[in-house]
């Protein structure tokens, strides 16, 4: 990627000396390797150790300095302490490995701030369902930002900054390939909320608020898009490898279809709905997160960047 003269830019090698794990070997042991390999038997646990105990270091200090900017206001403004959710936006294209790394950081996260609530939603669940998208005419446009009831996000993380109790949050399926109806997580007043999805940095035109309004460290995965591509048809073949016993699964007819097939109108999902997506709405949003994780083969992370202002 070309450099952004904003941000310090650090090899591997060079931000795991910030916070070398030797020192914190804690989730390192047989049994939480354990946990962690058990999101995805593939994730790379050196780039644990040199990338995300690092990362969640940082991030424990951002939350430090920002609980006590909190109270520091309280008492200015005369109004009695209370509990403010740090929220992490994590951006980047369909496919990138949004949804592993936030699971991954809120594992870690878990771990390493004990004492603290940490809380994950994906914005998956305020797409609009398929027959909304279908009378829309949007089908066509999945993901784009008109797909989704931004108004509706921005409310749901309005009530979590405001402490309220047992917010929901609406919940999405890969599987079925829609918004569940009356399924819903439920976010009671986190000290950490990871919110996961292609839009968390968008600015949405016909809206005066922005998601990014209520994140407080944003983070955007990046990766070159025929990767990114290639990790959209293995998920696509593993989606369909799992689908073959169950017909309502969006993937089981492609399953028990041709296999040839089914990866051609994959391939062409890509090429007309998500590339553009991720050329025309997420890759210029890339330029205002905090943190910038760039990926190479194999999902091995090979460059980190921090944002100096
Ligand atoms: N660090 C990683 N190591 C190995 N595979 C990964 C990693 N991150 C993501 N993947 C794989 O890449 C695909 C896309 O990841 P996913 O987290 O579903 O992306 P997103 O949430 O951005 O759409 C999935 O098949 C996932 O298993
Ligand atoms: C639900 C999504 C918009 C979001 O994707 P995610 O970041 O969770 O992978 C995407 O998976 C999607 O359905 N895009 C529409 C075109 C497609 O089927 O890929």
């Amino acid at each position: 990627m070309s450099k952004p003269i904003n941000y310090y830019s650090f090899t591997k090698a060079q931000w795991s000396q910030f916070y070398p794990a030797k020192t914190e070997s804690v989730p390192l042991t047989k049994k939480s390797l354990k946990r962690v390999k058990a999101f995805n038997d593939e994730i790379s646990l050196k780039d644990v150790r040199d990338v995300y105990i690092p990362l969640v270091n940082l991030i424990k200090l951002r939350t430090q300095s920002f609980n006590r900017w909190q109270a520091t206001r309280a008492e200015f403004l005369k109004q009695p302490p209370r509990k403010i959710p740090f929220i992490i936006g994590i951006s980047g294209s369909v496919a990138v490995g949004k949804s592993t790394t936030a699971r991954l950081l809120e594992l870690l996260l878990s771990y390493f701030l004990k004492d603290q609530k940490i809380q994950l939603i994906t914005t998956d669940g305020f797409l609009y369902p398929t027959a909304e998208l279908k009378r829309r005419g949007l089908m066509e446009r999945k993901g784009f930002p008109e797909s989704y009831d931004m108004a509706r996000l921005i409310y749901f993380l309005d009530k979590v900054k405001d402490g309220q109790k047992d917010v929901k949050a609406p919940v999405y399926s890969h599987d079925v390939y829609d918004v569940i109806p009356n399924r819903y997580d439920i976010i009671d007043r986190p000290d950490i909320l990871l919110i996961e999805g292609i839009n968390t940095l968008q600015l949405p035109s016909n809206q005066q608020i922005y998601v990014s309004d209520y994140t407080d460290f944003s983070i955007y995965i990046d990766a070159d898009p025929k990767l990114i591509e290639s990790w959209y048809l293995d998920r696509f073949k593993k989606l369909m490898d799992t689908a073959f016993l169950n017909p309502s699964n969006y993937y089981y007819e492609y399953a028990i279809g041709d296999r040839k097939k089914a990866i051609q109108m994959a391939k062409k999902v890509w090429r007309d709905i998500d590339l553009p997506n991720l050329n025309d709405n997420i890759l210029p949003t890339r330029s205002r997160a905090n943190m910038i994780i760039h990926k190479g083969e194999n999902h091995m992370i090979d460059e980190l960047l921090l944002r100096k202002y």
